[in-house]
């Protein structure tokens, strides 16, 4: 491949008179702007050759395509690349050169056909596929919506509402379901992929195969009266759904369009909508996640020193708690043998009922069988003593938040396990130093927090000490990848990276309802902002024990910014500890629907009595922008001293931890790009404000204020950063 392109694709024709047309753009063989362009002239001189009677579309290396190149959007959003003229590639080259041509097509679809790839396959008059092959149109979640007619073909092959299920839920289906749907044509084995859709393309020649553009089709359409509730219904959901984005609206927008006025039209109207969508912030949001979520696993100094992962065969975890039990059931669903420590017979049983409990849901649910409850059930061994941790090449530790208990088991676990295994710890915010202080065994050590319940939360933060060996993190985001998680590296600190980040924000707003807001507008304000729940709420879920534990670590550690309110202890001490008690900020009914307590208010008063503090008239009418500004920018704040200090070394580490680990919207990017989408001048000046006004708590940090000062981004790279890990 000629180093300055991106991607290519390569034509072979057959002595049968078929094209093969090959898109080779690893590893996904996405459709870049020069896969397109290579694409139509290949096109051209297949039409325009004598010898050539049909043409067969497929990828190289067993993928079909993953779809448009998504960093084409990027350019165009920089503007470092001209858009082509609106439907270009959808309507001239899709539509007028591929799919009206007279010569037919077949798409052979090996792995996978998203996005532009599955739009690219529908433009040919028939798709076979290998089995399990991966079909569908994931743009939405992308911010954009299906291009090259994706929104006119696939409802016109599979019906509007299938059609609607896959484009909205952005879910692929595999290539059986898409065979009974009518999407695939002939699904065959991977070796028999190319001579069947070359046999198929000249049975279209001969008519003894019919020759159907998808675009032309309407026997799968629904009446135009039906169509319009199918649409008014799957608006409304979407508006429920995705209250604070456009572009799927948008895309319904071009649906309805191509079943009203027909399909050139809509065509028309895809092309208009796609070219907009791409200037949405929301889409730059979602892009930046998309590859900031693939860039966690690349970390300077130490993915890039061509060490290989060692296997881990074996795990053993000390705690049957809920973190424990959700770390065991996380690691046997990826088929690791475990063992599971507890101190006595009571607790193990208890640990490992948790388990079962994790995996019987799934079962209940349909999506484990019986048969591999059992399987992945005797994965797990529970064990009393350290005996069994002889030959364990890995030890998560995951007990309560006490210093001296982690630090007996640290010594502990050097006697009994192997040199070469990882001791690791889910601790959330003691300093891995000190848990590790009576071993020799620094190197190894390495914190594994995971996030609870830790079977269903994507993140994995993987902390490391200025000890922790190479070799370690990369085996640890080895593990983290079996396990199907999203891992962030980050450095040693009291709350690592995101309970850095969460404490600010529920501080923030314990201050605001002691000077006087509604701590009910402020879940509210928050959960309009796109947070899955408010800070009050969560406080709830997560129970005031842990509030409390966190904070205790965050008040010792960092004494000069923080706010401390009395509102959770002052409720604890009444035996009103969260949504476990039914009782908290909320009130809870017996199914768990939280609703205002008019009691609150009585703690509220006597928390602002304790500090000292008076109401504000100015807080007690805080605007909703308001309200999101001053408990994310403390957010930000801090985010900022954690990117200084190099506890992360890319901000946009910082943006998917937020995302994955504190519920931040993805759509507006994680918590640095938000911040540099308002801009740091802003920030910094409404901090600076908020400080003289209400104390420390707000102060921006040197980093901010030398950034904001300028009005310089704040996810640019810091160079401390980069040296220090
Ligand atoms: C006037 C207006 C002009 C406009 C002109 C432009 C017109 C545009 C029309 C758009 C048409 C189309 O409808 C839009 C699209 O097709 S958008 C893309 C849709 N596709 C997807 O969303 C798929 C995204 N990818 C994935 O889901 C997964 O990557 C996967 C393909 C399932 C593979 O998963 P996995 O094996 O786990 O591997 P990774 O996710 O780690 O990916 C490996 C590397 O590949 C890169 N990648 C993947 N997909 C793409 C892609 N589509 N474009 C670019 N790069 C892609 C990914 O970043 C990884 O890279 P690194 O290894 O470097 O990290």
């Amino acid at each position: 491949m000629d180093s300055r392109t991106k991607g290519k694709t390569v034509m072979e024709v057959g002595g049968d008179g078929v094209a093969v047309i090959t898109l080779i753009n690893p590893p996904v063989n996405s459709l870049s702007f020069d896969v397109l362009y290579n694409l139509k002239s290949n096109y051209e001189e297949a039409l325009s050759r004598n010898d050539v009677k049909a043409i067969v579309i497929t990828g190289a290396k067993g993928k079909f395509s993953g779809g448009f190149d998504i960093s084409g959007f990027g350019e165009i959003q920089k503007g470092t690349r001209k858009e082509p003229k609106v439907g270009y590639i959808s309507i001239d080259i899709i539509t007028d050169l591929l799919e009206a041509a007279r010569k037919p097509s077949v798409a052979a679809i090996d792995g996978l056909a998203l996005g532009g790839g599955l739009e690219l396959s529908m433009a040919c008059h028939a798709r076979i596929s290998t089995p399990g092959a991966q079909l569908g149109l994931p743009e939405l979640q992308l911010g954009v919506i299906p291009g090259f007619g994706g929104t006119q073909r696939l409802p016109r092959l599979v019906g509007l509402t299938k059609a609607l299920e896959m484009i909205l839920t952005s879910k692929p289906v595999r290539a059986e379901e898409g065979h009974s749907l009518g999407l695939i044509d002939a699904v065959v084995p991977s070796a028999e992929l190319l001579t069947t859709a070359r046999r198929w393309a000249l049975d279209i020649v001969e008519r003894r195969k019919p020759w159907i553009s998808s675009l032309l089709k309407t026997d799968k359409l629904p009446p135009l009266g039906e169509a319009r509730e199918i649409l008014k219904f799957a608006r409304g959901q979407t508006r429920k759904q995705a209250p604070n984005m456009k572009h799927p609206l948008m895309c319904l927008d071009a649906l309805e369009t191509g079943i009203v006025s027909g399909p050139r039209v809509g065509l028309e109207k895809e092309a208009e909508v796609g070219s907009q969508v791409i200037s949405l912030d929301t889409t730059k949001g979602l892009i930046h996640v998309f590859f900031s979520q693939r860039g966690t696993v690349k970390v300077p100094g130490v993915t890039d020193r061509g060490l290989m992962p060692r296997k881990i065969k074996k795990v053993a975890i000390i705690g049957g708690g809920l973190m424990g039990s959700g770390i065991a059931t996380a690691l046997i669903l990826s088929s690791y043998p475990v063992i599971l420590k507890e101190v006595n017979e009571k607790f193990l049983e208890a640990g490992i009922g948790r388990v079962k409990a994790n995996l019987q849901s799934r079962v209940r649910k349909g999506s484990m069988s019986k048969e591999k409850f059992e399987k992945t059930m005797s994965l797990l061994k529970g064990s009393l003593d350290y005996e069994s941790f002889r030959d364990v090449d890995m030890v998560i530790e995951a007990v309560i938040e006490n210093i001296s208990l982690k630090q007996q088991i640290f010594a502990d676990l050097e006697k009994y396990c192997p040199q070469h295994c990882i001791l690791a710890s889910n601790t959330s915010t003691i300093d891995l130093n000190k848990i590790g202080e009576r071993t020799k065994s620094q190197d190894r050590i390495v914190g594994a927090h995971f996030f609870s319940p830790a079977h269903v939360m994507p993140l994995l933060e993987i902390v490391r000490t200025n000890h922790t060996s190479a070799q370690v993190i990369v085996d640890l985001l080895d593990v983290g990848k079996k396990i199907k998680k999203t891992p962030v590296v980050v450095g040693n600190c009291t709350g690592f990276a995101v309970n850095r980040m969460f404490f600010p924000y529920t501080q923030a707003a314990m201050f605001l309802v002691e000077r006087g807001a509604d701590p009910y507008l402020i879940d509210s304000a928050v959960s309009k902002f796109g947070m899955p729940m408010g800070p009050f709420r969560l406080c709830d879920l997560v129970g005031f024990g842990v509030a409390i534990a966190t904070a205790t670590q965050f008040i010792e550690n960092f004494p000069e910014r923080t706010y401390k309110s009395m509102i959770i202890p002052l409720m604890q001490e009444d035996k009103r500890a969260g949504e476990a008690t039914r009782k908290g900020f909320y009130l809870y009914d017996d199914k768990r629907k939280a609703k205002p307590d008019p009691e609150l208010k009585k703690y509220i008063e006597k928390a602002r009595s304790i500090s000292g503090g008076n109401v504000d008239p100015k807080l007690v009418k805080l605007s909703e922008k308001e309200i999101i500004e001053m408990t994310f920018f403390p957010v930000v704040n801090e985010a900022c001293r954690v990117f200084a200090e190099g506890i992360a070394v890319k901000a946009a580490d910082l943006d998917i931890a937020a995302i994955m680990g504190m519920g931040f919207p993805p759509y507006r990017g994680g918590i640095m790009f938000w911040a540099d989408s308002i801009g740091s001048k802003y920030i910094y000046s409404r901090l600076d404000e908020w400080s003289k006004t209400y104390g420390d708590f707000f102060k921006p940090c040197a980093f901010l204020a030398e950034r904001g000062s300028k009005g310089a981004p704040l996810s640019a790279p810091v160079e401390q950063a980069r040296s220090r890990l």
